[in-house]
């Protein structure tokens, strides 16, 4: 199997977590797509859904998906989403994609949240993955120092030789070598740094459910 056909498995899988007449929280990147196409076949149950990023948005309206503005919402039973790493206690890494804090907002609105990952996505420490951490454009070298200050090597993100902006207008540093035995701690360490919007660690609120697509199907776990 490819790991185009064990996003669309758990995509697929995800369906079954759809409350009926409720709003869903979407997330973003290649596997929040794949869900987005299967949710789009059973548009008519649901009452509409909130996007984590500008590109969610339009491929949920593509699908004629209304899509919902976060301060309209009241309830929202149910969050989906993809992630660059998970553990098997359900912290995550995200933000590859760049959707990190709109991502963060709209997964703590929602009651539950699934993350739908190819297997090779589950790992026992996290860090591999470049941590991204969204930052306010004029922090970039004071946040950079204090994220060497604790063991990392924060790279900015480019795109087309330019600083690479996020939905906010903000920047990512990509850092490495950071050490995650605490997930949470170190996530709380990094908001804590001034001009940091948010860091790509999901631990504090991490995954409730994790889909997660291997050849021998779709493995459920439960945090
Ligand atoms: O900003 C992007 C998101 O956090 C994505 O959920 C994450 O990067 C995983 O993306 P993909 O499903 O494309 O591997």
């Amino acid at each position: 199997m490819t790991q185009d056909e064990l996003k669309q498995a758990v995509a697929r899988a995800a369906i079954d977590y759809v409350v009926d007449g409720a709003i869903i929280g979407v997330g973003t990147g290649s596997t929040a797509n794949f869900f987005i196409d299967e949710l789009g076949k059973i548009k008519h149950r649901i009452k509409g859904a909130v996007a984590s990023s500008e590109a969610t948005a339009a491929r949920l309206k593509s699908h004629g998906i209304d899509v919902l503005e976060l301060s309209d919402v009241d309830a929202m039973p149910v969050y989906i989403d993809g992630a660059d790493e998970i553990t098997a206690q359900g912290a995550m890494i995200k933000g590859g994609g760049g959707a990190l804090t709109r991502e963060k907002i709209v997964a703590a609105a929602a009651d539950k949240f699934i993350c739908i990952a190819d297997g090779s996505k589950l790992v026992d420490v996290m860090g591999k993955f470049p941590l991204p951490v969204e930052i306010i454009p004029m922090a970039q070298k004071v946040v950079s120092r204090k994220l060497a200050a604790l063991g990392g090597e924060p790279r900015l993100r480019m795109k087309d030789g330019k600083p690479y902006l996020t939905d906010n207008g903000c920047m990512i540093l990509d850092v490495v070598g950071l050490t995650i035995a605490n997930p949470a701690e170190l996530e709380a360490q990094i908001n804590n740094i001034v001009g940091v919007v948010t860091v790509g660690l999901f631990a504090q609120r991490g995954a409730n459910v994790g889909l997660l697509g291997t050849v021998d199907g779709v493995k459920k776990l439960e945090f």
